[in-house]
């Protein structure tokens, strides 16, 4: 580029620096000022209001006071967060203010504005010209969808059409223009070589200067109920969801918090390596959990569910072990729609019979039994949805419980405590007594004044009864200690055996049937049964069938929602069932979803297909309400990598790679476990030699995990860190860790421990192994010690290098 442009752009840069510069130290006093305002005014909050209660007026005076003074208070609050949020935009835009720019001609005006865009927006002192852009602004939807040439962009108010004379790229780095390009394709290649040249980090950064166009329509999507993104390994869904986030919480500023918007991610690990992008943006995060972490919330105490990480564990690892069919034959029915539809149809039955009660106890009797339970309950009328008969048998309970408390002050043992009781116990009663006296005192003296009125005289004067009165109120509280729980948990529908409904759903073909109406059984449903069954009596529950125990919970105690949530993410969206979808939508009904995920990373048993024809995520919202992107270029790793991971999987060849250049992945092969040890260990050095500080040895499972890890630390490579599901966060190094915990993360150099048929032999291996290889962004190595995984040794020769040791 001329020397001439460098110039004016530098000199441009050196003026809006010295404007954000001013405004920043004008700023600075008043951010510093107001906060101190605020905290004065919290701190004194108390010394200004004096509370007098003594007559009405005084007691308006004092209320009208409070309420003036926290009005300030919140006034004063909301000025600071504002300007603070300024303050902060600047002082994020100082060092790098924008990172591109266009010149847009709009048809029918004469001039062509030039556009900077930035993180984001900086208005000149007139208040009128725009410096920055907001990347998020309709206007700059231009930088990302097009190349010079006609453009065209979409307001409020309709779309502009025009013409884009210049599109450039900026890097900037403390206030200076390292970098410059101009861009004839869209967003020019150049600089996300650059990016993606990088090495991996502990975070996951922003791609905000760099976005592809098939990302911004991921990001600004705005129209569907459903948005399903079915993207390639590495093609950036994770890091299109974020920014996304980002478009929504400034699109949508005024009716959305960023609590408003959940984010379900694969695993805690996961959640610490994207925290930082949304703050990084100027945004505050969104809610982030993991399914297991919400079925654990709502599943409670009682019942411990298995993670999915210990059901893989299993998937992978039982193979020929009894049961092993039935279980796996078990979770691919119990995540299945048919399953749901079998559930719904349970409910149905149990409107007519079948309903679990557990009975009521107290001091080890039965006060209410469960056949007591089941005959009200049947007795209801029956065109009233189960629910309600619920709620009603519940009303009903708590009323029995009235008059059972009641009935059990009068019993021998509450006499027998009554002589227990120690001096504290009085103590507390004669207190309450005391107060109930001015009660009793009140009512006396508006009675007597009735009288006096009426002219008339009561029999009796009845002299407040201590002594009676005493007696009955410790009965009394003696009594409702005892009850209290009872009600308690009556008011939680404990008296519901859901345990019992969900077993019920366990006991042999022909009572399956009759109670579903199941058509189509797994095979191998008696073992289904049996080790269903056996979890439930150790009050567990399989990982597969955590979800649908909650939607029985549900179909008897009504259904769990939230609906302050509008926005519902959902990453690794492969690795939900059908089933699970189901459930969220219900527990989610007022929110939007945005489902991200990669059909070829799907390890899991309950995989649903993102993109299929017949996918049930389509049919979810219904295809009038779901809009589906493809994402099929990958980004993460290199060309080399990209065209070896892409033979793995039938269908691999729509995935293309991004021209970045990198070694061919190394193949070594070696005589036995020591050897190929010893040789990860010195392979490990010579990559930290070269560079890359992000390394991980991948491993199937997590048992392989630890094995792995003892022995290469024998082998002398003592930093290496073992990855467990229990790791909360997400750091830099050399580590070993199983595929499933590597889900959407990357690494500068991936090692792949055990690349044998043995390890990756069996067609749902295939994926596994897939996800792991597609986790390296600059180096992949493949070790073992006997023959190559058959999705090793049908890749094409001129697709990797093997090592000759
Ligand atoms: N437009 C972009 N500009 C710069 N970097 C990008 C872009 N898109 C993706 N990347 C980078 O590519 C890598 C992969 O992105 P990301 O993790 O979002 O992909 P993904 O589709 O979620 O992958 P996976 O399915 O394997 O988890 C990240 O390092 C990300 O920063």
């Amino acid at each position: 580029m001329e020397n001439k442009q460098w110039q004016q752009e530098q000199e441009r840069l050196e003026l809006v620096r010295n404007k954000l510069e001013a405004r920043i130290a004008e700023l600075e006093p008043e951010v510093a000022g107001l906060h101190d305002q605020a905290t004065d005014i919290r701190r004194r909050f108390w010394e200004e209001v004096t509370i007098n209660t003594a007559t009405d007026e005084d007691f308006e005076e004092t209320f009208h006071n409070i309420n003036q003074q926290s009005a300030l208070l919140a006034e004063r609050e909301r000025g600071h967060k504002l300007l603070t949020e300024k303050w902060r935009n600047m002082t994020r835009l100082l060092p790098s203010p924008y990172f591109g720019r266009i010149d847009f001609q709009e048809d029918g005006l004469s001039l062509s504005e030039q556009i900077y865009i930035g993180v984001s927006s900086f208005i000149d002192e007139d208040g009128l010209s725009f410096l920055i852009y907001d990347w998020r602004t309709p206007i700059a939807s231009l930088y990302y969808d097009y190349s010079p040439g006609p453009a065209s962009y979409v307001t409020p108010t309709g779309r502009i059409e025009g013409t884009m004379e210049l599109k450039r790229q900026y890097q900037i780095q403390n206030g200076q223009i390292n970098n410059m390009f101009d861009a004839s394709e869209t967003i020019g290649d150049e600089l996300l070589q650059q990016v993606l040249g990088k090495g991996a980090d502990s975070q996951m950064k922003s791609i905000v200067a760099t976005i592809q166009k098939e990302q911004n329509a991921i990001i600004r999507d705005d129209k569907s109920r459903m948005l399903i993104v079915q993207g390639a390994a590495g093609s950036g869904k994770t890091s299109a969801a974020l920014q996304r986030v980002a478009y929504l919480l400034y699109k949508h500023r005024q009716s959305i918090r960023a609590d408003q918007i959940v984010l379900f991610s694969p695993n805690p690990m996961f959640a610490s390596y994207i925290s930082t992008v949304l703050p990084e943006l100027g945004e505050e995060n969104m809610q982030q959990t993991t399914y297991q972490e919400f079925l654990d919330y709502w599943l409670g105490a009682s019942l411990r569910p298995e993670d999915p990480f210990d059901q893989i564990e299993y998937v992978l690892t039982a193979q020929g072990t009894p049961g092993y069919e039935a279980r796996l034959q078990g979770i691919a029915y119990k995540s299945s729609e048919a399953f749901l539809q079998a559930l719904q149809n349970y409910g149905l039955w149990l409107g007519r019979e079948g309903m679990q009660f557990t009975g009521i106890r107290m001091r080890d009797r039965e006060v209410i039994t469960a056949e007591r339970m089941r005959s009200e309950f049947y007795g209801y009328d029956r065109s009233l949805p189960l629910i309600n008969r619920v709620i009603l048998l519940q009303e009903w309970l708590l009323n029995e419980l009235t008059l059972l408390e009641r009935k059990e002050r009068e019993a021998d043992w509450v006499e027998e405590e009554l002589n227990y009781l120690d001096t504290d116990q009085y103590v507390e009663a004669f207190g309450m007594l005391h107060q109930e006296k001015e009660l009793f005192d009140l009512a006396e003296t508006y009675v007597s004044a009735r009288e006096r009125i009426n002219k008339k005289r009561r029999a009796d004067e009845g002299d407040f009864d201590y002594g009676l009165k005493e007696e009955e109120l410790l009965r009394r509280k003696i009594v409702q200690g005892l009850f209290k729980p009872l009600r308690k948990s009556v008011k939680k529908f404990a008296f519901v055996d859901v345990k019992a409904l969900y077993g019920q759903l366990f006991e042999g073909e022909a009572a399956y049937r009759e109670r579903t109406n199941g058509a189509g059984l797994p095979p191998l449903w008696a073992k289904i049964c049996e080790q269903t069954k056996e979890m439930l009596n150790r009050n567990e529950l399989f990982y597969e069938d955590a979800t649908p125990y909650l939607y029985v919970k549900e179909l008897v105690e009504g259904v769990r929602m939230n609906t302050e949530i509008k926005y519902v993410f959902i990453d690794e969206g492969q690795d939900y069932s059908a089933f699970q979808y189901e459930y969220l939508k219900k527990l989610f009904p007022r929110a939007r979803m945005t489902v991200l995920g990669d059909f070829g990373q799907a390890i899991y048993m309950q995989a649903t297909s993102l993109d299929a024809a017949d996918s049930p995520l389509i049919r979810l919202f219904g295809e009038a309400d779901t809009s589906l992107i493809r994402l099929v270029r990958s980004y993460r790793s290199t060309k080399e990598i990209v065209e070896f991971t892409r033979a793995m999987l039938p269908g691999g060849e729509e995935i293309q790679a991004f021209e970045r250049r990198g070694r061919k992945p190394l193949l070594s092969k070696l005589d036995d476990g020591e050897q190929r040890d010893a040789q990860i260990v010195a392979d490990i050095s010579a990559l930290k030699a070269e560079g890359f500080d992000s390394i991980a040895v991948i491993t199937k499972t997590a048992a392989d995990s630890r094995d792995a890890h003892e022995s290469l630390r024998a082998y002398g490579c003592e930093e290496l860190r073992l990855i467990t599901k229990e790791t909360p966060e997400f750091e830099k190094g050399v580590m070993v860790i199983p595929v499933y915990l590597a889900k959407g993360v990357e690494f500068d150099a991936v090692l792949i421990y055990d690349a044998s048929p043995e390890a990756y032999g069996r067609d749902n291996e295939r994926k596994l192994l897939y996800t792991a290889c597609t986790r390296a962004m600059h180096q992949l190595q493949l070790y073992t010690t006997g023959d190559w995984s058959p999705f090793v040794q049908s890749q094409p020769a001129e697709l990797y290098e093997a090592a000759g040791y």
